[in-house]
């Protein structure tokens, strides 16, 4: 009997466990990527230090082999187009659209050998996924010292010729789910010219289909990876980075949008 005075409240209370178990769901995916990531890291650090004495390039095989499953956990499946792009000889700038630290997980889908990124410098102090990127060899910038970052950045032009090294920048600078392309900085644009190396475009489809931070929702969801035909700079100048910049962004964009089946979103109604 007392059993069956309960039922009423706790069918009133199931609605409320439906509302919380997709938040608790959104809260214990992040939380576990992020802690899988520490945990990952932290195996990946004795490896790549017994594999290559420090930092070196060659880590991001151990790194890239790590992680390639945590999509599993997450519910994440990538259908990718255009692998061909990227049986490009020799160094070369791979630029992509960034919308979430997911972006890693697609990253390493593709990632080919001997390529490293570039990423902010905060990024080093993130515990043991620092000290992997900095084994990784990713090139950290000063995001908010133009001139320091560009120094760094024409310094790593001249290593990805000595050192036959490709680099994955996210041109937009800054993470974006705004449902579009973020203007483009001009570093990537810069780095392969000054390195006379191909640009390849890669896409990623929006992540709004399974991953909504104000609503707190993170669904099981396929992104869609589109690696699209390499942009020659050989012969281009300074002078050409506007345009490089532009073609490479339209490029991008009219991808992203077909891949995504979105609109881009609009500032809101107009007013009167
Ligand atoms: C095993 C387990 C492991 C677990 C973890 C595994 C992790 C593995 C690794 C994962 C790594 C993922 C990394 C993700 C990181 C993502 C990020 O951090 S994104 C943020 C950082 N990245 C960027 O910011 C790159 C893009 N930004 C730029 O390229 C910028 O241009 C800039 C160089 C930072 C400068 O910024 P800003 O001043 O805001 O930008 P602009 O307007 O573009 O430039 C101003 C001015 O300067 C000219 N210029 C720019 N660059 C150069 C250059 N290299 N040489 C010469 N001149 C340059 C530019 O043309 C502008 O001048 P103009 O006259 O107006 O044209
Ligand atoms: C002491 C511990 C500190 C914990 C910090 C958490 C570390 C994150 C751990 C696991 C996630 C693994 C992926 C790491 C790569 C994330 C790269 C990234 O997405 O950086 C953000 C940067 O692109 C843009 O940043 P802004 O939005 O411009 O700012």
């Amino acid at each position: 009997m007392d059993v069956l005075w309960m039922a009423p409240p706790l069918l009133l209370l199931f609605p409320l466990l439906m509302w919380t178990s997709s938040t608790f769901v959104y809260y214990f995916k992040k939380c576990f990527y992020v802690a899988w990531m520490m945990v990952l890291a932290l195996l990946a650090i004795p490896l790549c230090i017994l594999k290559s004495g420090g930092r070196d390039v060659e880590n991001m095989r151990v790194i890239r082999s790590l992680v390639r499953h945590v999509k599993y956990f997450l519910g994440l499946r990538f259908d990718v187009s255009g692998w061909e792009h990227l049986q490009t000889e020799g160094p070369y700038v791979i630029i992509s659209n960034h919308q979430s630290s997911l972006d890693v997980l697609g990253l390493m889908e593709i990632l080919p050998d001997r390529c490293t990124m570039i990423a902010k410098k905060e990024l080093i102090y993130a515990g043991t996924v620092g000290l992997i990127c900095w084994l990784g060899g990713i090139v950290f910038i000063n995001r908010k010292k133009t001139s320091d970052a560009k120094s760094v950045m024409i310094d790593a032009a001249k290593t990805m010729l000595d050192d036959q090294i490709r680099l994955w920048v996210f041109p937009e600078g800054t993470r974006n789910q705004k449902g579009d392309l973020l203007p483009f900085k001009k570093g990537a644009f810069h780095l392969a010219v000054q390195a006379q190396v191909p640009i390849i475009p890669v896409v990623f489809s929006s992540y709004s289909s399974f991953y909504l931070r104000k609503q707190k929702q993170f669904n099981s969801g396929t992104i869609r990876l589109r690696i699209l035909p390499k942009i020659e700079t050989k012969g281009l100048t300074c002078d050409d980075i506007p345009s490089l910049s532009d073609k490479s962004f339209n490029l991008m964009r009219s991808s992203f949008l077909s891949i995504s089946n979105s609109v881009p979103q609009s500032n809101g109604p107009c007013k009167h």
